[in-house]
């Protein structure tokens, strides 16, 4: 990224800082540039974020202007429009910009939003790049990558969702145009949902059933051209095209729907990397590139976890930290000052619980997205022996942070009394938007079932071997072939970092057992496998969840020791952290952990007691332990959540700003009362 010599604007305002503020950043005791650093991945990462935060902030095409959270939907759409007009030039005229810079900018232009072009590059693009033989990418990806083509990617369906195999489109090939058919042949095949598709995009990737010599094969992506790239009309030709109207969240995005009607495209718009339709209709396919078509999913879920999860909660938690430390009420002593309400154990036991999630989904999700990467990079040269793995954990680890982090950020919000119910706060925001992810890119019980069946899989290899040598290192489920054949070790108490990632392993073994006796006793039954496997869903997905636990701790305990060498004082809180979110997971899991650790009633109040003792260890920290996220208050939105601390002037500046509030008296109330009563 070109450096501006002009950048003024500081990230943070810290002139004026409530005097609190100032008390409580004295306590603490670590590094927290160290801390910033390890979140970021690298000292070279924060400064490339911050520089590129700077030029954002300094750069007064991308203010929020209408208020965010006094826009109307029309307003939302028009403001990320006129941000993304404005950060598509600035790309296209600064080449030096790195896709790192160029995702750390997006997040700060559109705080706590997906803007319209979002799918473009995280679905669009990866599906295209990955499933189009080199012909096409020769023809198209010059201007996918100018942004002349903007596209999306549509998949689900009205009718359909989860069960991409039944999608209605289809793609019906007629030999005597050389072109596909597109067509959706009932109201439950109109293609919904798509991110963009209702007023942004030019064009999509669209997953269709292909049919050719009168065969289905299946589903397939196909590129389509959907507007006129000069007027931005739809086509004509047999497309209807809209938006799907206001959601819970995602205001400033036009989710859409189109439907096809017998809609021509010709043949080579089919991506034909791993299968083709030649000129006389006959189809080809590569077998064993077949899974790759799923792969622009499995990316976005393995980005989600440290994005949307991490970074969600991370949020709310600052907002929540922060708000706590400035908040004075009830009497606590009787006749002295009302405390913060930081100093309430219920209080900590709340906030400081979902501090140390944010930070394990964050570390977490960070290992994951490097793991991502280093697979994908053999998968794409056509060696997909990594993908179940990849697949299967990107899936678990999607459903389990997710599912964590919504309840964390609800929590966060309820911990911050009635102000935590204003959008000043910005909470609502955050929640209406990690929520999303709770559903798209595939919803939880399904993506269990997924992790579910790859572990049952494994299972049944480590039953038939005898070492874990036939497992490369990376998978994450080695310590199945690991404990399977070896002796439960004596827990000792409190518990040790390694025998709390061990304790994580034996109960995801026991969970994956009794799944497996599960099906299969239902199985001896006679029933046949697709209800043998219904029924026993509530195990195999506890399953599931056990397994990603084991991810969560065994990388954070991996990067805990890589700390353990850098930095004492960063290793002592990250340590902490790590270590009440493990206890707290065992306290609430607890009869699991009982049964297969084999550990007692009374080992699991040591655990009770423990995570008591590690909330006065955090105490001290826990303004220096947000403030190391580094989010510029931009990001947050929140009048609660500021750098500074000063929040009853921002939530009264906010209330000032209430459009209601432009006129004494409300028109409606004039018309609707008072005229009335006069007549
Ligand atoms: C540094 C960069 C940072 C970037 C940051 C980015 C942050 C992003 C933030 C914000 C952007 C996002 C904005 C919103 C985007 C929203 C987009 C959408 O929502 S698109 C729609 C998604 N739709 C679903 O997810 C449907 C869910 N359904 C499915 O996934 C499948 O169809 C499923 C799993 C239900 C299929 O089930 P079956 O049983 O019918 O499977 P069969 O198709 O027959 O395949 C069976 C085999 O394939 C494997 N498989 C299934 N899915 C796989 C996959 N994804 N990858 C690999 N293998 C897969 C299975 O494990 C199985 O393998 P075996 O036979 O056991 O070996
Ligand atoms: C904000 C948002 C953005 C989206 N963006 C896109 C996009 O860009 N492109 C796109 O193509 N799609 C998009 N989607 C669609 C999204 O991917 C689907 O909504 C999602 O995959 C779930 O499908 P469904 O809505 O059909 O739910 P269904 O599949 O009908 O599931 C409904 C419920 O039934 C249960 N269920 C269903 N199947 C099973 C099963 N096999 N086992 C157990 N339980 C089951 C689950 O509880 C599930 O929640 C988006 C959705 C949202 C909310």
């Amino acid at each position: 990224m070109k450096q501006d010599e002009t950048m003024k604007v500081k990230r943070y305002d810290d002139t004026n800082v409530n005097p609190d503020f100032v008390a409580e950043r004295k306590k603490c005791t670590f590094n927290i540039e160290l801390l910033t650093n390890i979140i970021d991945g690298s000292s070279y990462l924060t400064e490339t974020r911050r520089q590129a935060q700077l030029a954002v902030l300094n750069n007064e095409s991308f203010s929020n202007l209408p208020d965010r959270y006094y826009a109307s939907r029309d307003e939302a759409y028009a403001q990320n429009i006129r941000k993304s007009a404005a950060y598509i030039k600035l790309l296209k005229e600064d080449k030096s910009i790195s896709r790192a810079e160029s995702y750390f900018m997006q997040c700060l232009i559109f705080p706590n939003e997906v803007p319209p072009f979002s799918l473009h590059t995280t679905m669009f693009t990866p599906t295209f790049e990955s499933m189009a033989d080199e012909e096409q990418k020769k023809l198209w990806m010059p201007r996918i990558e100018n942004y002349e083509i903007l596209g999306t990617y549509i998949q689900t369906e009205m009718g359909h969702g989860t069960n991409v195999r039944g999608l209605e489109t289809t793609a019906t090939f007629d030999p005597s145009t050389d072109e596909f058919i597109i067509h959706s042949p009932t109201l439950t095949s109109i293609k919904w949902w798509p991110g963009g598709l209702g007023k942004t995009c030019n064009c999509a990737i669209v997953m269709a059933s292909l049919i050719t010599n009168g065969r289905n094969e299946g589903i397939h992506p196909f590129i389509v051209q959907l507007r006129d790239f000069e007027t931005h009309e739809p086509l004509k030709g047999g497309l209807t095209i809209g938006d799907i109207g206001t959601k819970l969240g995602f205001h400033g995005m036009d989710n859409g729907f189109v439907k096809f009607d017998q809609f021509r495209i010709p043949r080579r718009n089919m991506l034909m990397k791993s299968a083709k339709v030649t000129r006389d209709g006959t189809y080809q396919k590569e077998k064993k590139l077949e899974k790759l078509k799923y792969g622009s999913m499995v990316f976005v879920r393995a980005m989600l976890v440290f994005n949307q999860a991490g970074q969600g909660l991370a949020q709310a938690v600052t907002i929540a930290a922060r708000y706590s430390c400035v908040r004075r009420q009830s009497e606590y002593a009787p006749g002295q000052e009302e405390p913060h309400i930081i100093e309430y154990q219920a209080q900590q036991h709340i906030l400081f619980t979902e501090l140390a999630a944010s930070y394990i989904f964050y570390i977490a999700g960070n290992k994951l997205r490097e793991l991502y990467f280093t697979m994908n990079y053999d998968i794409q040269k056509g060696d997909l022996s990594d993908l179940p793995e990849l697949h299967a954990l990107s899936a678990g680890l999607k459903a389990l942070t997710l599912d964590e982090a919504v309840v964390g950020i609800e929590r966060c919000r309820l911990i911050c009394g009635g102000h935590g119910y204003s959008a000043a706060s910005g909470i609502p925001k955050i929640y209406t938007e990690v929520v999303a992810a709770c559903t798209y890119e595939g919803v939880h019980p399904v993506l269990y079932l997924q992790t579910a069946r790859y572990l049952l899989k494994v299972y049944q290899a480590a039953l038939l071997s005898s070492s874990a040598s036939s497992l490369p290192d990376n998978q994450s489920s080695k310590y199945i072939f690991r404990h399977l054949h070896s002796e439960r070790p004596r827990f000792h108490f409190p518990l040790s970092f390694v025998e709390i990632v061990e304790a994580f392993e034996r109960r995801a073994l026991m969970c994956i057992e009794k799944a497996s006796k599960k099906l299969d006793g239902l199985l001896a039954t006679g029933r046949p496998h697709h209800e043998a496997w219904n029924y026993s869903a509530c195990y195999l997905i506890r399953a599931a969840k056990a397994h990603s636990h084991v991810y969560l701790t065994s990388s954070v305990h991996e990067q805990l020791e890589t700390v353990r060498q850098e930095d004492a004082g960063v290793y002592t809180v990250l340590g902490q952290l790590f270590e009440l979110y493990a206890l707290k997971s065992i306290v609430d899991h607890a009869v699991e952990f009982i049964e297969s650790c084999g550990i007692t009633t009374d080992q699991i109040n040591i655990c009770i007691e423990r995570i008591e003792a590690l909330l006065l260890n955090i105490r001290p920290n826990v303004l220096p332990l947000v403030d190391a996220f580094d989010f510029p208050d931009r990001l947050l939105g929140s009048a609660l959540g500021c750098y500074d601390g000063n929040v009853y002037q921002r939530l009264y500046e906010y209330a000032l700003n209430s459009p209601l509030n432009k006129s004494t008296v409300n028109v409606a109330y004039f018309v609707y009362y008072i005229a009335i009563n006069i007549s």
